[in-house]
């Protein structure tokens, strides 16, 4: 067997949570179309028959913001490349930005990266991909470059290839059926924070956390209940709605998507909180599942 960990990197909406969950073939990660959606690393596990890939999507590395929570965000990147078999940087087609550039200075020198240009469905001739592809050969730190399209799931076969013939020989690390280390109460979660990114305005996302109080197995049904914290009486009026209508969106939206994931009738009751400062308390932010 060859079994490593592989460590997505890219700058904030390239497309890493897209591929990671069409490499492990289910809805692991939350995308959006806003960006720094992912705010804990998640693995997903791809297991064939003689190669066992764990894949680390790290955050989105950004600057904007300060604040604890990001800190973390941003040392997590480090962190995960510090303990991983290969390094996969993820960029977009016809674009190499300054924070890309960032990124790159970011891997530590030892590591030969893996380059790959997400998103070519966008790219209208292919004509236009060669003074690209050129400029990233040029950059020598590349161990390979694969164009793909994540979305569309295209010219990914070759990439899985090289990915497990590049990893080292040992015995697997997780039961073959797994396709990740973290429970469904987890991707319960997940779920929710995403329909918080597809209902809201731009900034309440970012400060609104997801705390699953009940996960219970009943009869017909999975009784799930959930606070909304936010951080102060504004956000709480606007996420709940002119009588509780966008609440309720969220609400019906999210469990549509837990129905389907769990495969199971849910009962979905989300409650929104005001504590004011949540993003700088570390041991919430602990409880969440952030590492400090
Ligand atoms: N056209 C096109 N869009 C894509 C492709 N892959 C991802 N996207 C879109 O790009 C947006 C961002 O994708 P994500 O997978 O959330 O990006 P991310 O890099 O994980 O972002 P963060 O979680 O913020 O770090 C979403 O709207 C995706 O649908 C692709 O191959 N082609």
């Amino acid at each position: 067997m060859r079994v490593g960990r592989i460590a997505l990197v890219g700058r904030p909406n390239v497309g890493k949570s897209t591929l990671l969950n069409q490499l492990v073939g289910q809805k692991l990660s939350i995308t959006s179309r806003r960006a720094q959606t992912t705010r804990v690393q998640v693995q997903g596990i791809l297991t064939m028959p003689e190669v066992q890939m764990i894949f680390v999507d790290t955050p989105g590395f950004q600057q904007q913001y300060g604040g604890m929570l990001y800190r973390s965000m941003n040392r997590s990147v480090t962190d995960a490349l510090g303990t991983v078999d290969q390094v996969v940087m993820v960029v977009e087609a016809l674009r190499w930005t300054p924070a890309d550039q960032a990124i790159l200075l970011q891997i530590p020198a030892g590591i030969r990266p893996l380059l790959v240009i997400n998103k070519v469905d966008r790219v209208a001739s292919s004509e236009r991909m060669i003074p690209y592809l050129q400029a990233r050969q040029e950059e020598t730190r590349f161990s390979a470059i694969f164009p793909v399209s994540a979305l569309q799931r295209s010219c990914l076969d070759p990439l899985v290839r090289y990915l497990g013939q590049h990893l080292p020989e040992g015995p697997l690390q997780y039961e073959p059926d797994q396709v990740s280390d973290r429970t469904e109460r987890f991707f319960v979660g997940e779920f929710i924070r995403e329909q918080l990114f597809r209902q809201l305005g731009d900034e309440l996302p970012y400060a609104t956390a997801v705390m699953i109080d009940r996960y219970v197995q009943e009869e017909r049904l999975i009784r799930i209940e959930a606070t909304l914290l936010v951080d102060n009486p504004g956000q709480k009026a606007i996420l709940i709605g002119q009588q509780g209508s966008r609440l309720k969106a969220i609400g019906t939206a999210a469990r549509l998507q837990i129905e389907k994931f769990l495969e199971s009738k849910v009962y979905l009751g989300l409650w929104v909180k005001v504590k004011s400062g949540w993003a700088e308390d570390g041991t919430l932010l602990k409880q969440l599942g952030h590492d400090f």
